[in-house]
């Protein structure tokens, strides 16, 4: 008799962590278990609390828990090994069980839960293996009685946990738990869903909230049968044990870096969309990480060949870089070569280069240049009536956001969130001056990135427009080829660019850039756009509604809670950045539709230190006290947790609000502290220097291990004296660049995973929770 053995997800990652020793037992094991699982050696025996549980040898200190999953007809059995532990840590109450929501087979491992929790509970738990009394452990001394606190999640009650899919042998506990470090004690060793519910309700999300974010979404259309391992164990995430496992986990830490999936994650890269679909959630909640097995889902689904259907997009180069990078590790070579790694305004350069004779494409140029044409030229005029700012917003947002083509289009213009309103002869003199400052632009041989955009979306909504017109002609002469039509124009041949694209860092993106994606993909396929993005941390002015886009997200729009990158410390500062208690502050954010979205139940499992905020008097004294906690962090930072040696680069990073503020602290820190610096581009890190240095721009999608943010004064967060001005002139515009001002700071702040520290000198930015 033989078997297959298929590992537990659990398992696997505790696998790695184990001695490379017991891994080649453990292997060892699991061939003479395949070859025979009956084989006496070994010595498979029952576990008295739960009958589906067998403890076999693996080595003499160590033991697989196995639980047998079914047996096909030729008699081969099917076992799943749920844990490899010390026999110290195997006691008779370990159960397996299948989760009355999700269906799939599940363990609760309650060696991890704390003693207090276990008394209060009454649960005892009985070693499966006595260690003989000379070697067992001397029994701690019963602690004092602890004060009587209130349990956590004492409003709720043991049925409304089951229901939300809590594993049956945390509820009772879970109901006693009274403080968060002991939550996190006992959802440690919780599968997942169990963990996610209960973090979620101490987080404060109501039952509702939970069941429509976490339980809805993977939950089953029927109860599962709660006897049918076989039937759980398809549904449950594993790795079958064959010999390519073998060399893996002996080359070492090889897989270390594979992120499983939390349910929730996972049922949102593998849902079939009727349209384009939306996943939102706060900073480290795993967006990029759905974005990219999300890319890895549908390549799986392609039909053979070579080109490439699938567009991965996002705002920036360094974040395509990222992005490349992250996928090259998911997905497999011929897998990858299927996906168009593009950012958008390369996309967007690409259509016009398509677009464009060679020889006469225009010289793209940032905003700031624009600002000084559309200066000048109101100089030139001597024409003070409208600020330079307010008419290059103006344009910008109205005039190219709207594709407003003429002065009478201009004049019934929705100018909605542009503050004070416009009579007809101030529109027509705006007209005017755009005219002026568009023929400005175009004599000088040069456009916006925003005007780019704009004409690369209208030569991609001509070309749907073509491929349309084609499928409805073909319909309408009965399915022929076109052969005869059009060929000079290359009609015949003409196609959507890409079956699905992926976007990450939606946020920021353009009004026209959303018109160009929309027409780069067929919007009668399913899983045609899959978006991830966080209004919290929009940087840039590109408010959109995807509805109004033609890209239509209702009933397809996903939520995501938990954080894994942040501790909760830091979680707890940044988030009052963004979401002030005091009320008269209060401050909403879109869901990139017409609708509010939230950071309701945004939460982490991570914990650290608190994060530092720390007043100077002067930017000097702040730079040597930054070069003081950076050489502490560099010398902290330079063995790894066995105290074998390590390289601290890339690890530490400084963000400050502006560029004058790079060079100064780059320069401080090279001269007077002889820490090498790399500063961040918009292509990434120049150079190697050990602590990366820049905008908080810059810091958008990446982490870092440790992060200061210097700087962070008032006056500097937000820039008084560039926005002051428009709190009378201008009050939605004011409203506006404090919200790109907070989500800034909030950005700045979730990129740091251990440890953050926030300084400023003179008086802290309005927005720091100090
Ligand atoms: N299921 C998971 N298990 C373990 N780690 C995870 C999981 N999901 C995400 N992470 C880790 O959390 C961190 C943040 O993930 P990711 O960058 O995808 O978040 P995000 O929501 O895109 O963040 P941001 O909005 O700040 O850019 C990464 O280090 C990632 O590897």
């Amino acid at each position: 008799m033989t078997a297959r053995l298929s590992l537990y997800r659990k398992a696997e990652q505790e696998l790695y962590k184990l001695d490379r020793s017991v891994k080649a037992q453990f292997y060892d094991f699991c061939h003479n278990f395949r070859n025979n699982p009956g084989l006496p050696g070994l010595r498979k025996k029952k576990l008295k609390g739960d009958s589906r549980i067998y403890s076999a040898r693996v080595s003499q200190d160590y033991r697989a828990l196995l639980t047998r999953t079914g047996a096909d007809t030729d008699g081969t059995e099917s076992w799943l090994v749920i844990a490899v532990r010390h026999r110290r840590d195997v006691y008779e109450e370990l159960q397996v069980a299948v989760n009355r929501v999700t269906g799939e087979i599940e363990f609760v491992d309650l060696a991890v839960v704390g003693d207090s929790a276990l008394r209060r509970a009454g649960i005892t738990l009985t070693p499966s293996e006595p260690e003989p009394e000379e070697h067992a452990p001397k029994p701690a001394p019963a602690p004092a009685p602890e004060p009587a606190a209130p349990p956590l999640l004492a409003v709720y009650k043991a049925d409304q946990l089951r229901d939300l899919g809590v594993a049956e042998q945390l509820i009772e506990l879970a109901l006693t738990v009274t403080t968060s470090a002991e939550l996190d004690q006992l959802v440690e060793g919780a599968p997942l869903l169990s963990k996610d519910v209960l973090y979620g309700l101490a987080a404060g999300m109501d039952i509702e909230e939970v069941r429509r974010e976490i339980t809805a979404p993977v939950e089953l259309d029927q109860r599962p049968d709660p006897d049918d391992f076989a039937t759980a164990l398809a549904r449950t995430k594993v790795t079958t044990v064959d010999d390519a496992v073998r060399a893996v986990i002996e080359e070492g830490d090889f897989r270390a870096w594979k992120v499983f999936l939390h349910p929730t994650q996972e049922r949102i890269v593998h849902r079939h969309y009727n349209g384009p679909a939306r996943v939102s959630g706060g900073p480290g909640t795993g967006k990029t990480i759905v974005a990219l097995h999300r890319v890895k889902h549908l390549a799986q689904q392609l039909p053979p060949g070579h080109n490439k259907p699938i567009l991965l997009t996002t705002f920036t180069k360094n974040l395509t870089t990222d992005l490349r990078l992250r996928l090259a590790s998911l997905v497999e070579p011929d897998l990858l070569a299927r996906v168009d790694i593009a950012h958008i305004d390369q996309l967007a350069a690409r259509v016009l280069g398509e677009n464009t004779a060679p020889g006469r494409g225009k010289q793209r140029v940032y905003d700031h240049v624009a600002l000084n044409e559309m200066r000048q030229l109101l100089a030139e005029l001597d024409d003070r009536r409208f600020e330079p700012e307010f008419l290059l917003e103006e344009w910008e947002q109205v005039v190219l956001g709207q594709s407003v083509p003429t002065r009478s289009d201009y004049f019934k213009a929705r100018r909605a969130g542009r503050g004070r309103a416009l009579t007809r002869p101030e529109r027509n003199h705006i007209w005017k001056l755009i005219e002026q400052f568009t023929a400005r632009l175009d004599k000088l041989g040069v456009e916006t990135w925003g005007q780019a955009a704009e004409r690369a979306a209208r030569f991609e909504i001509e070309r749907a427009a073509k491929i349309k017109a084609r499928r409805e002609y073909k319909d309408e002469i009965g399915g022929k080829d076109l052969i005869h039509r059009d060929d000079s124009s290359g009609m015949r041949y003409l196609g959507y660019r890409y079956r699905h694209i992926v976007v990450d860092e939606a946020q920021d993106l353009r009004p026209a850039h959303w018109k160009m994606l929309r027409a780069m993909a067929d919007p009668d396929l399913p899983n045609d756009m899959f978006i991830a993005g966080d209004a919290h941390q929009r940087i840039y002015d590109h408010q959109v509604a995807l509805g109004a886009l033609g890209i239509n997200i209702r009933g397809r729009a996903s939520r995501l809670t938990l954080s894994y990158r942040t501790t909760k410390e830091i979680l707890a500062e940044a988030l009052r950045v963004v979401d002030p208690k005091d009320t008269k502050a209060k401050v909403t954010y879109d869901n990139l539709d017409d609708g509010i979205d939230t950071l309701a139940g945004y939460r982490s499992v991570l914990h650290g230190p608190k994060p530092d905020f720390v007043p100077y008097d002067t930017w000097d004294d702040e730079l040597a006290g930054l070069a003081i906690t950076l050489n502490s962090w560099r010398e902290e930072l330079s063995t790894d947790e066995t105290g074998a040696p390590r390289d601290p680069s890339g690890r530490i990073a400084v963000c400050v609000a502006d560029r004058d503020m790079v060079s100064q602290t780059m320069y401080y820190l090279a001269t007077k502290a002889g820490i090498t610096c790399a500063e961040l581009t918009k292509d990434g890190p120049k150079g190697d220097g050990e602590v990366h240095v820049g905008t908080m721009h810059r810091f958008k999608g990446l982490e870092y291990q440790r992060l200061a943010i210097v700087g962070a004064s008032d006056g500097i967060i937000p820039r008084t004296n560039v926005i002051d001005r428009y709190r009378t002139e201008d009050p939605p515009r004011y409203e506006r660049e404090q919200r790109k001002a907070r989500s800034l700071l909030f950005v700045a702040s979730t990129r740091a995973r251990d440890a953050l520290t926030v300084s400023w000198h003179g008086k802290p930015s309005p927005y720091l929770p100090v």
